[in-house]
């Protein structure tokens, strides 16, 4: 035997003999520790089907607020204001959302749909009451959506979840593309798609994993007054199909729990209580713009998905710190997922309640919003 393999043989023996361990083998053996919110882990039950949405009146809680003589009173105990950027975005420090009453609910609609997006730190008290909560709060703000494909906690269909750690994900998947950022307002293909929305994170990586958003209104407003002219005489297809064929390949949970819809809304909508006009179209769901010509709507759209994409001078970025809850109206604002972390392998844990607010209002009254016959053939996802 050689001098080297004779020392070889001595080093493998020392750990055995002192019972020398690494810590990975340590960490298997120990006993798994229970995790803090695994009752509201994603399941996705198989025989969980709904009917078509119906249609409802909704009445925006934030037009009570309107008539307040100070309807930024909830926030007379704040301990700290600061607007995020210009355009969107304000960050809140003090002020316990679980605490205010119908009026309080009320101003926050209103202060949402001025600042299109609101960060309120220090809610650990919200997150701590659990779901029959999260149902009570996000009922204020409209009827309550219940996703057709994503996870939620068992029995509670209405909390839309994202998760994703070292072992598993059902959400931002590698789908071949350059860059993990999709900008979208949430399920815009429904009738009536959400406007107050609630999310937070029950789990978050050390850093990254923020959320991006930025201002539809000023996405807008920095176009020329012709084009938007034109803009505001055009109404577009979105469609929830795509995004039922991806469950239907086994996909995500695998589960389509009510059959996909496509509506018409107007590419440029008013919102009902600030009366501001917005761009209403995104990447992840608009399909095309009824009655133009195919190269016509697919230069149109990725000319405003561009500007959408690229103009961080009307974005803000939601940094996570444990207790945070965010809110954004989805009628004026665009978000995305920031997928930067993924190689972490941390938990990343986030809920949404999503309200369902009014068909959207077309900035040019009396457009005709008639879905068209039937699909052109040039249907596509750019
Ligand atoms: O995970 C995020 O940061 C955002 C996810 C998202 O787009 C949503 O839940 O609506
Ligand atoms: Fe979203």
């Amino acid at each position: 035997m050689s001098t080297v393999e004779t020392i070889t043989q001595v080093a493998e023996a020392i750990p055995k003999a002192l019972k020398l361990r690494s810590a990975d083998e340590e960490k298997a053996d120990q006993p798994k520790e229970e995790y803090r919110y695994a009752h509201l882990l994603p399941v996705f039950p198989q025989d969980e089907h709904y009917d078509p949405l119906v249609p409802f009146e909704h009445v925006d809680p934030g037009l009570r607020a309107l008539s307040h003589p100070n309807p930024r009173s909830f926030l007379d105990n704040a301990t700290s204001i600061v607007q995020l950027t210009p355009h969107l975005g304000e960050e809140v420090r003090g002020v316990n959302l679980a605490q205010l009453d119908s009026d309080g609910r009320d101003q926050v609609a209103l202060e949402v749909a001025r600042r299109g997006l609101v960060v309120f730190r220090d809610q650990q008290d919200f997150i701590d009451r659990g779901p029959e909560f999260y149902l009570e709060w996000g009922r204020h703000f409209g009827r309550l959506h219940i996703h057709p494909t994503s996870g939620h906690p068992a029995g509670y269909p209405e909390v839309h979840l994202v998760y994703r750690d070292e072992s598993s994900t059902f959400n931002f998947e590698q789908n071949n593309s350059i860059t993990s950022t999709g900008w979208h307002s949430d399920v815009s293909y429904e009738l009536q798609p959400p406007g107050t929305t609630t999310f937070f994170l029950l789990s978050q990586p050390t850093t990254g994993g923020d959320t991006g958003f930025t201002s539809q209104v000023a996405a807008l407003k920095k176009l020329s007054p012709q084009f938007v002219a034109f803009l505001k005489t055009l109404k577009a297809v979105h469609s929830g199909y795509e995004q039922a064929d991806y469950s239907r390949q086994g996909r995500r949970g695998g589960v389509v729990r009510r059959e996909p819809v496509e509506n018409v809304h107007p590419i440029v909508r008013k919102h009902p209580v600030t009366g501001e006009e917005a761009l209403y179209v995104n990447r992840q769901f608009t399909r095309y713009i009824v009655g133009l010509k195919r190269q016509e709507s697919d230069a149109i759209l990725r000319l405003l998905y561009d500007h959408i994409d690229k103009s961080a001078d009307i974005q803000a970025r939601a940094k996570w710190e444990p207790g945070t809850v965010v809110l954004w109206d989805n009628r004026i604002t665009a978000h995305t997922a920031i997928a930067d972390y993924v190689e972490t392998g941390q938990r990343r844990h986030g809920a949404r309640i999503t309200p369902q607010a009014e068909r959207p209002i077309p900035a040019q009254e009396g457009l005709d919003l008639t879905p068209p016959d039937r699909r052109p053939f040039y249907y596509q996802q750019l």
